[in-house]
């Protein structure tokens, strides 16, 4: 039995993490989604809960036959530090998939294994475009799976991402 761990802000979950969780669950038996940066909410950069991501991400993977488990893991202001963080919010993990480069860093100077996955269609599967077309009324939907739009609709999230897009100066 192999269980796999995957984190991401997932802001919101998109086709590219649902791509990289398709190819996962052909190498474990259970996974793990971190939420990251699990406090951040109602900015531009991260607009959506971590109670929002998860309805997102557990909705999304109904279609798959894997055990799934979504844990909130808040940020800490010590990297050195940051997996054992994690290691001890979550259900027990073999192996780590992530392309980010600090995540893949800090793993594997703890000696936990990690696997990165090709970048799917990175022109349009990033979190950044799809928020930015959210407060553009741009088409999003093609973007994520439809259990997704589903919960911003329910959350009114687009209301959201657009009312602090107004007063939010940082970046998307
Ligand atoms: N299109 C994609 N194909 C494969 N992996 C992806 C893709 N988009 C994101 N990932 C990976 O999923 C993990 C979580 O990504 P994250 O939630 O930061 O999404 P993002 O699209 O990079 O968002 P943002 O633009 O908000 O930074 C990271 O390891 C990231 O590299
Ligand atoms: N010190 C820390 O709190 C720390 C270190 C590395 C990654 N993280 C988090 O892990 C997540 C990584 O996800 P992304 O690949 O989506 O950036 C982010 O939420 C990031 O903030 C946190």
């Amino acid at each position: 039995m192999t269980r796999g761990f995957y984190i991401g802000r997932f802001q919101p979950y998109h086709n590219g993490h649902h791509r990289m969780v398709d190819r996962i669950a052909s190498e474990v038996d259970e996974l793990v989604l971190g939420i990251g940066s699990a406090g951040d909410s109602h900015s531009r950069h991260d607009p959506f809960t971590a109670g929002e991501r998860i309805m997102m991400i557990t909705k999304s993977l109904v279609e798959y036959d894997l055990v799934t488990y979504a844990v909130p893991i808040e940020d800490l202001d010590r990297n050195s530090v940051w997996v054992s963080h994690v290691q001890s919010m979550s259900p027990d993990f073999e192996v780590a998939y992530s392309n980010n480069p600090l995540v893949i860093q800090l793993f594997e100077e703890a000696g936990v294994e990690v696997r990165q996955s090709p970048m799917f269609n990175r022109e349009e599967l990033e979190g950044t475009e799809v928020r930015e077309r959210m407060i553009e009324d741009e088409d999003w939907e093609s973007l994520v799976p439809g259990p997704v739009t589903d919960v911003i609709s329910e959350t009114d999230g687009i209301e959201r991402i657009q009312r602090v897009s107004e007063t939010d100066a940082n970046g998307i």
